[in-house]
């Protein structure tokens, strides 16, 4: 694509309708959208949830191996992820955007493609948003907005002992696909000849880039009639999310090493850049699965889900929390996953 059209062309405002002029409503409850100075939505007797991200370039993206179809996908399914982990189901976002002059319009066009895509794939409606001017680095603000039965959502402080410690998916790859985009991107800084080697590392790559939340999750709890008793989206790291949602549950927890679910191409790479898949998957944050218990009545309910892994159950809060090795030692689980102001 060669085509390059000056934002400047357009305006703001020309810009907002060029980006937003195909929406179409996934939700009767979306009454307003785009176009007004407010969006107006109406949950018929459900209860509202909301939650809001911010994405800036160099901290959570870099554009030189970030395509921006998959930054706005990713930009959605990240936001997305957290009514998931409330047990509701997201309808509506706002998307606010700043940016400097490097962005032409395709550009933009490409960043919403990504964005529709999500949209689509969730069921949401995009119905509000922001445009600005950016001195340095792109910007980007999304607000979801979803909807849950009265009193069905879940908090992050209503684990009890005895209940079990669940994950969707598996861990560590998001992580890994970062420390091989970082690699590639310094080998070719140095050397612009050498093209970035991805061979064999989709998997990853995939689940850094162009990551999933967990519709279907949610959707199998409804269906099999589970109600968590507590849940957060793995968002800094599996050790950070396990703690935050003991310390706000006032318990400690037990998690087996050994049943922590690694991808084998996670396993692989880990290997190759001489890292521990363990450390990974606890640490390593942006895998956008569930963490959340369950009592253990209804343990046979989750079936034979394949995605769901038991990793630990819960204890008491003196007990703290702990990961049993598959050596079968037993080491208190700290915050080591990622964290913005460099300390837990
Ligand atoms: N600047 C802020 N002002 C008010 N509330 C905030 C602010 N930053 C975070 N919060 C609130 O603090 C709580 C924890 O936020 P945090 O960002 O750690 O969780 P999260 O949204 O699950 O994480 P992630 O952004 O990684 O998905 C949330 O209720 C969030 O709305
Ligand atoms: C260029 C670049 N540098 C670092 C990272 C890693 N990273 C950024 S934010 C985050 C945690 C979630 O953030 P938040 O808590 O704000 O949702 C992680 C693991 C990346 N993806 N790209
Ligand atoms: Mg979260």
């Amino acid at each position: 694509m060669s085509e390059r059209t000056e934002v400047g062309s357009l305006g703001e405002f020309g810009l907002i309708e060029h980006l937003t002029k195909n929406i179409e409503f996934h939700n009767a409850s979306t009454l307003q959208g785009v176009g007004d100075d407010a969006a107006v939505i109406d949950h018929f007797g459900k209860q509202t949830v909301l939650s809001t991200d911010l994405l800036l370039e160099g901290v959570h993206f870099d554009l030189s191996y970030t395509p921006l179809q998959h930054l706005g996908y990713k930009t959605v399914a990240v936001n997305v992820s957290d009514i998931y982990a409330m047990n509701a189901t997201p309808t509506q976002i706002l998307l606010s955007i700043g940016f400097s002059n490097r962005f032409s319009v395709e550009a933009l066009d490409e960043f919403y493609e990504g964005v529709y895509a999500a949209c689509a794939r969730y069921g949401v409606d995009l119905v509000g948003g922001d445009t600005t001017s950016s001195q340095k680095g792109f910007v980007i603000s999304c607000t979801a907005i979803g909807e849950v039965a009265p009193d069905q959502y879940v908090k992050r402080t209503g684990a009890q002992k005895g209940d079990l410690l669940c994950v969707s998916g598996d861990l560590g790859a998001a992580y890994l696909g970062l420390l091989l985009l970082e690699r590639e991107k310094r080998i070719w800084m140095e050397n612009p000849q050498i093209q970035p080697d991805l061979e064999g590392e989709k998997y990853i790559v995939g689940r850094l880039l162009k990551p999933e939340a967990r519709k279907d999750i949610i959707e199998f709890f409804a269906g099999a009639g589970i109600r968590p008793t507590s849940m957060i989206d793995i968002s800094d790291g599996l050790s950070s999310e396990l703690l935050h949602l003991c310390k706000g549950s006032g318990v400690g927890a037990m998690l087996y090493e050994e049943k922590l679910p690694i991808h084998d191409d996670t396993r692989a790479a880990a290997f190759k850049f001489n890292s521990e898949a363990t450390a990974c998957a606890l640490s390593g944050g942006e895998d956008y699965e569930l963490l959340f218990t369950i009592r253990q009545d209804d343990f046979e309910k989750l079936g034979n889900v394949n995605d769901i892994t038991v990793i630990g159950y819960i204890t008491d809060a003196e007990a703290g929390v702990q990961l049993y090795s598959k050596g079968g030692n037993k080491y208190p689980v700290t915050a080591q996953g990622w964290n913005h102001m460099g300390n837990a």
